[in-house]
């Protein structure tokens, strides 16, 4: 469990102010208007943002002063973060160890990630040498190899098509699923919260509302939702 027990953040003269909890498992999906404080709240979870107030405790465990690297979390962009001067492989390797020394266990469990996000054999490219689409599971991989329980994500597909898109929403489903990892993934896009996030949590006047049932809140929008769907 998540929880941001009276969090108040601060960018300038923007705040924003949450007290809730995220249960662990499946995936929420954190909705607002463009400056309502999404890309805020993940940076303030992931440890980029030191809280003007409050805590910020997973499991019980407070981790408001850990340093990002020492946090149960994987952050994932939406531009990725592929150095293009490495491989496939040394970049997702560096989600395992940053001087890219892999022991031969390690180097195992790249590759199975590169499996499991369907990228045998490609490990010797470049990203350039990458499709969008393959660029994104390189990106996915590399946050998947360092097991940590909580994988968050800021619109990390925005810049892939449709069809693409919809490929790695369903890729992201499964692999949450199969992996047992909880999710938190800020979208602009009603209808890829729809399709993959159990929850939606929504950002409004400053506030970040509870988290709520996808299927339930948007047959029945809050005020709040209505609002932001127009
Ligand atoms: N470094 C900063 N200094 C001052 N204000 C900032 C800073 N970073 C962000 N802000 C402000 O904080 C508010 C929240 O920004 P944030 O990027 O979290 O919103 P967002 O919901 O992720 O927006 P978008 O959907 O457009 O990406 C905005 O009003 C923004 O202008």
């Amino acid at each position: 469990m998540l929880k941001l027990d009276q969090i108040r953040l601060e960018q300038g003269e923007f705040q924003l102010f949450a007290d809730t909890v995220f249960d662990e498992g499946g995936i929420t999906a954190l909705m607002g208007a463009s400056g309502s404080g999404k890309s805020t709240l993940l940076a303030a979870i992931a440890g980029f943002l030191p809280p003007a107030a409050g805590r910020i405790t997973v499991d019980g465990k407070d981790i408001t002063d850990l340093p990002p690297g020492e946090r149960p979390l994987s952050l994932l962009f939406q531009d990725q973060n592929l150095f293009p001067h490495l491989t496939v492989a040394q970049n997702v390797g560096l989600g395992l160890r940053p001087d890219l020394r892999l022991t031969s266990d390690q180097k195992i469990a790249r590759d199975s990630v590169l499996e499991r996000v369907g990228l045998t054999g490609m490990g010797n490219r470049l990203p350039r040498d990458l499709s969008g689409g393959q660029q994104s599971r390189a990106a996915l991989a590399r946050a998947l190899l360092r097991g940590r329980p909580w994988l968050l994500l800021d619109e990390p597909f925005s810049a892939l098509g449709p069809a693409l898109r919809s490929e790695m929403l369903t890729l992201l489903r499964d692999t949450a699923k199969s992996e047992g990892l909880s999710v938190l993934m800020v979208t602009h896009a009603p209808e890829d919260a729809r399709m993959i996030a159990d929850r939606t949590a929504l950002i409004s006047d400053g506030v970040l509302e509870p988290p709520v049932a996808t299927g339930a809140l948007f047959d029945d929008p809050t005020p709040a939702l209505r609002a932001y769907l127009g």
